[in-house]
């Protein structure tokens, strides 16, 4: 479970996330979306605890994340967008010392799937340092998947990964959502946001400019109902920026005359 209330951050006089609240259930894939800029990293990193809060609360299975950062983090795995990887232990070095942190039980064989899953057996011996950036990106997302978090938290997951491994990291977010799990990941994927998420927020500078499921995004928009014949999430998308923009030209029109 993640609960957002009212989150607010502020990077000198630049309001970076206004006012933003949302809880993510178990057996949920929620999707954070917006254009560049929108904030989506900036709340990953107050889930993850990088970053303070200036106002509002961030809770990780029920633990807020600044007050009980120790249990908040023992709920989570964390996929970031630019994975750090020590390039000088091997994966299968990294993934046991990740094992050995969790406490996974069985951690050996565990490894050996995950490996053979994502194709890098092979690879497993060799430094993280000689690893593409597709590889290493695999090795981030099973250092987050080994333990089976009740939470997973991810950032752009799909940058750098081929067609295969993109499919097969959709369906593992889908797969650990079904498992009674929770999951959040923001992405410029609107396919991807189509194809895995119960639920959507779209931020733009900052604030939200929908909220809710897909139907809920189309009705907001005025788009065309659901099912077969529904207008696309990136057609929603676009919509909802168009509003946004022709409100914020009716606003600055309005103050100017
Ligand atoms: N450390 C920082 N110091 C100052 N401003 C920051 C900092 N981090 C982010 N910002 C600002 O906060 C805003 C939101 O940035 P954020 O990285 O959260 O956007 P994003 O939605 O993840 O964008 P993208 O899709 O481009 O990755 C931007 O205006 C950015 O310039």
């Amino acid at each position: 479970m993640i609960e957002v209330s009212h989150y607010s951050k502020r990077y000198g006089t630049h309001l970076a996330v206004a006012d933003l609240s949302f809880t993510v259930r178990p057996g949920a894939v929620f999707g954070l979306l917006g254009s560049n800029g929108a904030g989506k990293t900036t709340t990953i990193r107050a889930l993850v605890g990088l970053t303070r809060p200036t106002s509002g609360t961030v809770r990780v299975q029920g633990f807020d994340v600044w007050r009980e950062p120790v249990r908040a983090k023992a709920a989570f795995g964390y996929i970031p967008d630019r994975p750090y990887l020590y390039g000088k232990l091997t994966a299968r070095e990294l993934l046991r010392f990740v094992g050995d942190l969790y406490r996974v039980p069985d951690a050996a064989s565990g490894i050996d799937r995950w490996l053979e899953f994502f194709r890098l057996t092979d690879f497993g011996n060799e430094l993280l340092e000689t690893y593409s950036h597709g590889m290493r990106q695999k090795v981030a997302i099973v250092a987050a998947l080994l333990p089976d978090p009740p939470v997973l938290i991810v950032d752009e997951p799909m940058v750098g990964l081929d067609p295969h491994a993109a499919r097969q990291v959709r369906e593992l977010f889908r797969g650990h959502a079904d498992r009674g799990r929770t999951v959040l990941l923001t992405t410029h994927s609107l396919p991807l946001a189509e194809a895995v998420c119960d639920r959507l927020v779209v931020l733009d500078r900052g604030r939200v400019l929908g909220e809710g499921t897909l139907d809920d995004l189309r009705a907001q928009t005025g788009t065309e109902a659901g099912g077969v014949h529904g207008d696309s999430l990136e057609r929603i998308f676009f919509r909802l920026l168009e509003e946004e923009q022709a409100e914020a030209t009716r606003a600055r029109e309005g103050a100017a005359g």
